[in-house]
């Protein structure tokens, strides 16, 4: 009783809704800013339930432009939300939260990727990896262009424990374009297994929560949106760094419709390619004649491991890039032709252009 008295007390008072402030402030969306906003509170309020409990959190939203989800993370009860948004047309009516949820709304503008969110909160917060996570959530419907080297970002920091899991294991509950969202959470064998899905499901439990239609954001974007739910595990399930598995991984996903023997050979250079293509695949006892999207993460694992195993006998394979080797190919038969004139990739062996994450 006492306890949704509180939270009573801590929902914000009337104030001009969203429209009315987009309109006050002549807020046109920036398409350079992926900005596509949320108005519907029931919506957003969707949202903030996917990261569970806020009561009494700390919360980090990324990008809260007119404040929708701002609105639904206050109203959920939290005793300190951290906003961080780059564009400063928002940050007057931003302010007009900000006072209407005295001491709960801090506001920084500023870029999300380059952010210290290490910094931005209490130490005393953080809990032990091994234990229950700390009561701190990021929060975003994320700006389209940089969803994906955010949560690349973010994923190495799992990894490293720094940035926002310096405080233990964070909660990240964030929005994509549906189809990264579907490779996020893909398993093993579905069509949308990609680098994303392992480098993502390695570290985090991930849930794909739901689907928002493109036509519930102003502008309406061209895709609609998925929400998903990250929650860092206390033990990777490959334990190997974090450039390492990002290294494999890739490699393995660059011939997407081949046996996966295809791309685990160009982790090794020309003159010892078959031979240690064999040992690893041996030693990490996986088919090679799976397709990447048939791995399992186990079997990821037991190639990492066995990749770096052999890092371990062979200084400077680890350093090896075979795009680097082909492009040094190229430059030369490219001075070598009397013409000038670029010879381009010639087989079937040739990689796909770069795979999206
Ligand atoms: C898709 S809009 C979402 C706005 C609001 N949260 C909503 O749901 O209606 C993305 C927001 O992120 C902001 N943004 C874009 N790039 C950013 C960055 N690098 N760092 C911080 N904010 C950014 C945009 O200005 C915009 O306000």
């Amino acid at each position: 009783m006492a306890a949704s008295r509180k939270l009573a007390s801590l929902r914000l008072p009337p104030l001009p809704t969203v429209g009315e402030l987009i309109k006050l402030y002549n807020l046109r969306a920036e398409k350079q800013l992926s900005q596509n906003f949320l108005l519907d509170l029931r919506l957003t309020d969707k949202i903030v339930r996917q990261a569970g409990s806020l009561r009494d959190a700390y919360v980090c939203e990324v990008g809260p432009g007119p404040g929708g989800l701002t609105r639904s993370i206050l109203n959920a009860g939290v005793a300190d939300l951290l906003v961080v948004e780059k564009d400063t047309r928002f940050i007057p009516g931003l302010k007009l939260l900000s006072e209407a949820a005295p001491g709960r709304l801090r506001i920084v503008h500023g870029d999300i990727l380059t952010y210290r969110m290490d910094r931005g909160f209490p130490v005393n917060i953080s809990k032990p990896w091994q234990e229950d996570p700390p009561n701190l959530h990021i929060i975003g419907n994320l700006p389209f262009n940089v969803s994906t080297p955010l949560i690349i970002k973010w994923l190495e920091n799992v990894a490293n424990k720094s940035g926002p899991f310096a405080y233990g294991r964070t909660r990240l509950t964030l929005t994509f374009q549906k189809e990264v969202a579907e490779r996020l959470t893909a398993s093993t064998g579905s069509k949308q297994r990609s680098r994303l899905s392992i480098m993502a499901q390695y570290l985090c439990t991930v849930h794909n929560c739901f689907t928002i239609p493109g036509r519930a954001f102003i502008p309406k974007p061209e895709v609609d949106v998925g929400v998903v739910h990250f929650s860092p595990l206390v033990q990777p399930q490959i334990q190997q760094p974090f450039k390492l598995v990002e290294k494999v991984v890739r490699n393995i996903f660059q011939f997407r419709r081949k046996h996966c023997h295809k791309g685990v050979e160009k982790l090794f250079p020309e003159v010892c390619r078959v031979e240690l293509t064999q040992e690893m695949m041996q030693k990490a006892d996986v088919d090679p004649t799976l397709r990447p999207t048939e791995l399992t993460i186990p079997q990821f694992r037991a190639l990492a491991d066995a990749y770096a195993h052999l890092c371990t006998q062979e200084p400077g394979l680890l350093s090896y890039e075979f795009r680097e080797e082909l492009r040094l190919k190229h430059l030369a038969r490219q001075r070598n032709t009397p013409t000038g004139t670029f010879i381009g990739a010639s087989s079937g062996t040739q990689p796909s252009p770069q795979q999206p994450f």
